[in-house]
């Protein structure tokens, strides 16, 4: 529009305004050509000269006019005095430069975009070089008379040796490091790919050229040997022609001879182009089968849409539409919930129902073809020009992404259509492009580009699917949707670990309520325990409401949600020691995991008294590994290594997640420990290389767009959204119904190093109700308290210690009770009288 109003005003015939932006150019480009002579022919005896140049001197050949030495006269004069003596020097040189490459943009009609921080850029390092120089004249015995650095460099230079002193020249050279690192490229990371690429090109070449000369060689000796083959038979032809006549002359009246063997003749050049196609064919099918090894996942089943066929190429895109998982009845999984509750009759509890999510809107998202058919052309002709020929297209529409799959023209190199993917990215002008280069098991290239009117996939979408509420799977998480509109769910329990990372804003805090709601929607209380560590304080907090019926926490603690780091420490510690009293909890029952452990002590088969008891799964989130990393570093890496090296088989898993990956924070340990491995937009590739082992991450566009990687695979996932309105109301919802008594507890940490702890420190409120069951009963028994006292098996655990520091019961006996020491209450009383703390 603007360039039609444009034209319409300039009413000169054939002065459009493409021409005019060149001619400006021209005129820029001169002025630049002039001021750099006036400034290369710079002499300090110029101005003197010119200034006593008057008017009439202009037309006087023999004036001073004649003794000024600047190519550009008393006009250069003027402009190389203030350039190079007053300002900066030589280095004014750059100004020109500047005027010179402006005026070359819009001689080329370019963008200039990019050229307001290149001015800003090459100006500052004007400045700065001309004030190093300055700081070398004045200080450093530069042997210089300003000419390099002008009076300003050398002004500045000295106001900053006057603030800084020896300081100055040090901050100068990093300043100059810096910029001279900006010029390189404002992205060093951009910068050693593409160097990376470049070697790459340059090596693809010489290999095709190497090719082509052993092609050409081997052509030339097959040649040679045609033709001595040729030579050959035409010789033995000859022999044999001769050998025939001089028989005919011995024996004139003999029959014909026996047919001689006739030579092979040497093989055609057809024969020999044949046989070179079928060896190439014969390669390429090779290739291609060991690309298709490389596939680790089905694919889902898709819907063909419809196919488009532009008249200007004559290659059609298929557009493909994944049909999603199918839903369930709105009321299916609060049936089987309710099922489910009833089996474990310790609690009344009441599962989160489903109308308590969001309805998704009831419009789907509409395929887009014409953008499909844009995006095509501009791949299409990118390619095209770098003489890339590809024969078929497939775009596969996903919620935030469409793939398009390309599959290039048999003797197109894969790495090729790679090495042009920063290209494409700008010419598809999309936030992020991903490539995918070959896609697992086809001889195909993918680009993912993200589509302008993205879907979000909301919760109950996910969680009302047949997938979800029919899955066997332990611990089920669905995360979202993949591009093929599939639900992708995983079982922590087959994980068993996740690492999470993600910029501030890219989904995160999303990303673990989806892993605990999806938890809520399917475990038992009695199941399945949460420890949540918190150290921003808030993203968590929510979940203080189940903390009866879902929390575990360390028995002294207050607080349900932990965010400070030495209790962080503390429960972590505990964590293991759970871990290892699972363990032996676990060899004792002589079963290799919890689920068979814990069916044995349903049925009946394990003996409570040896300490035999329920053990829910426990679900560890940290939500900021790096504030626990920064300030306690060590003492919260290895309770965390040991626990994922190790709690798989015992039921603990972690989900720990950063907005911070680096190795700092994510260590070599950590990250050998958690093959499972999520991550959400990032800032660089190298934060991507971090979390993933490679790049990808730093493409994604955030608001859930993640990246899933278990070690044999990767796979991009829009996470399902559930808002903070959601999850308070499945909170809620749990927390009023009436739950457990307290939070589970965990094992209290005994400081190895101290002595048996003082038996009245800390004494349970049931401490005196125990003593007297145990006496009564006459036995010493942890269970007997559980049962009679209404009490976990840890808090249980800690007063029978307490009792056995008392002197009321003897030591732990292993499969049996413990010797109770007090006969009847009268002596009791007399004991407790005398623990004079006690009174
Ligand atoms: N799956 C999703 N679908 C749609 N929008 C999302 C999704 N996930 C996140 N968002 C949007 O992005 C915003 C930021 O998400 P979130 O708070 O989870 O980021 P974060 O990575 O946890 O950030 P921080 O580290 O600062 O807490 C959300 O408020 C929401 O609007």
């Amino acid at each position: 529009m603007a360039k039609n109003n444009l034209n319409t005003s300039t009413n000169t015939p054939g002065l459009d305004a493409n021409r005019k932006k060149e001619i400006i150019g021209i005129i820029i480009m001169s002025i630049a050509v002039l001021l750099g002579l006036s400034i290369f022919s710079y002499n300090a005896g110029d101005y003197q000269y010119a200034r006593s140049i008057s008017f009439i001197d202009l037309f006087n050949p023999d004036a001073n006019s004649r003794l000024v030495q600047n190519w550009l006269g008393p006009v250069g004069a003027y402009l190389s005095h203030y350039l190079v003596h007053s300002l900066f020097g030589y280095t004014s040189i750059i100004l020109a430069l500047i005027i010179g490459y402006h005026g070359w943009h819009t001689f080329r009609r370019r963008d200039f975009k990019d050229l307001g921080w290149l001015t800003v850029l090459s100006i500052w390092g004007m400045i700065l070089l001309s004030t190093f120089i300055g700081w070398l004249t004045t200080n450093a015995d530069f042997p210089d008379d300003s000419i390099w650095s002008g009076a300003a460099g050398i002004a500045i230079a000295q106001v900053l040796y006057n603030i800084t002193n020896i300081g100055s020249i040090i901050i100068l050279s990093v300043l100059m490091l810096v910029t001279m690192l900006m010029f390189v490229d404002r992205d060093l990371q951009k910068t050693i790919d593409s160097v990376k690429l470049w070697i790459e090109n340059i090596q693809e070449k010489m290999e095709e050229r190497r090719a082509a000369r052993q092609l050409r060689k081997e052509e030339k000796a097959k040649e040679r040997e045609k033709r001595l083959a040729e030579k050959r038979a035409a010789k033995a032809q000859k022999k044999s022609e001769k050998e025939e006549e001089e028989e005919l002359k011995k024996q004139p009246i003999s029959e014909t001879k026996d047919e001689k063997e006739p030579v092979k003749p040497a093989p055609s050049i057809d024969e020999l182009v044949e046989k070179s196609e079928e060896e190439d064919q014969k390669k390429r099918e090779k290739e291609q089968s060991e690309v298709k090894t490389l596939d680790t996942r089905q694919r889902a089943s898709l819907e063909k849409e419809e196919e488009i066929d532009d008249e200007e190429d004559d290659i059609e895109v298929s557009v493909y539409v994944g049909k999603g998982d199918e839903q369930a009845d709105e009321k299916d999984l609060d049936k089987l919930n309710k099922e489910k509750a009833k089996e474990v009759p310790v609690i009344k509890y009441k599962f989160p129902t489903v109308d308590l999510l969001d309805p998704p809107p009831s419009e789907g998202n509409e395929v887009d073809l014409e953008e499909i058919k844009e995006n095509k052309r501009i791949i299409l002709d990118k390619l095209k020009r770098h003489k890339i020929e590809i024969v078929g297209i497939n775009a596969i529409v996903g919620p935030t992404v469409t793939l398009y799959e390309l599959e290039p023209a048999p003797d197109v190199k894969i790495s090729k259509i790679e090495s042009y993917s920063n290209d494409l990215k700008m010419a598809t002008a999309s936030k992020g492009l991903r490539m995918i280069s070959p896609i697992p098991g086809k001889s195909a290239v993918g680009i993912e580009v993200p589509n302008t009117t993205r879907e979000t996939v909301y919760i109950k979408q996910v969680l009302n699917t047949k997938k979800f509420v029919e899955t066997d799977f332990v611990l089920p998480v669905a995360f979202g949707k993949t591009i093929e509109n599939e639900v992708f769910m995983i079982d922590l329990t087959k994980m068993p670990h996740l690492l999470i990372a993600g910029a501030t804003g890219s989904g995160k805090s999303v990303g673990i309520n989806t892993i605990i709601t999806c938890l809520l929607y399917k475990c038992h209380p009695d199941n399945l325990k949460f420890v949540m560590i918190d150290p921003k304080k808030i993203e968590l907090s929510l979940y203080r409401n189940i903390q009866n019926h879902f929390l575990a926490m360390l028995p002294d603690s207050d607080e349900p949600i932990i965010t400070d780091t030495s209790k962080a420490q503390d429960t972590l510690e505990s964590l293991c020691k759970e871990m290892d009293e699972r363990y032996d909890l676990l060899k004792m029952a002589m079963v290799r995991d919890i689920k068979s452990y814990n069916e044995k002590y349903k049925t009946g088969e394990l003996d409570e008294e040896l300490g035999h008891r329920h053990l829910p799964y426990i679900v560890v989130i940290i939500d900021e590994l790096a504030d626990l990393m920064m300030t306690a570093g060590k003492q919260i890496e290895e309770p965390i290594a040991r626990l994922a090296q190790l709690a798989r088989a015992i039921g603990i898993h972690l989900v720990v997640a950063t907005q911070r990956p680096s190795v700092n924070v994510i260590t070599g340990t950590i990250k050998a420990n958690f093959p499972a491995r999520i991550a959400y937009q990032v800032a660089s590739k190298v934060d991507s290389r971090t979390i993933l082992d490679q790049g990808g991450a730093d493409q994604l566009i955030g608001m859930g767009d993640m990246l899933f990687n278990n070690g044999t695979g990767m796979i991009r996932i829009q996470n399902a959204f559930v808002s903070t309105e959601e999850v308070e109301k499945i909170n809620s919802f749990i927390g009023q119904q009436a739950g457990y008594k307290e939070p589970f507890h965990l094992p209290i940490i005994k400081d190895d190093t101290s002595e048996i702890p003082d038996p009245l420190e800390d004494i349970d409120e049931y401490f005196e109700a125990a003593a007297k069951l145990v006496i009564l009963h006459q036995q010493g028994s942890v269970s007997l308290l559980q049962r009679k006292l209404k009490i976990g098996y840890n808090r249980a655990g800690r007063i029978i210690d307490q009792l056995f520091n008392a002197g009321i019961v003897g030591p732990y006996q292993g499969s049996t009770a413990r010797d109770v020491l007090i006969q009847d209450e009268d002596e009791l009383q007399e004991l407790l009288d005398n623990l004079d703390e006690y009174d």
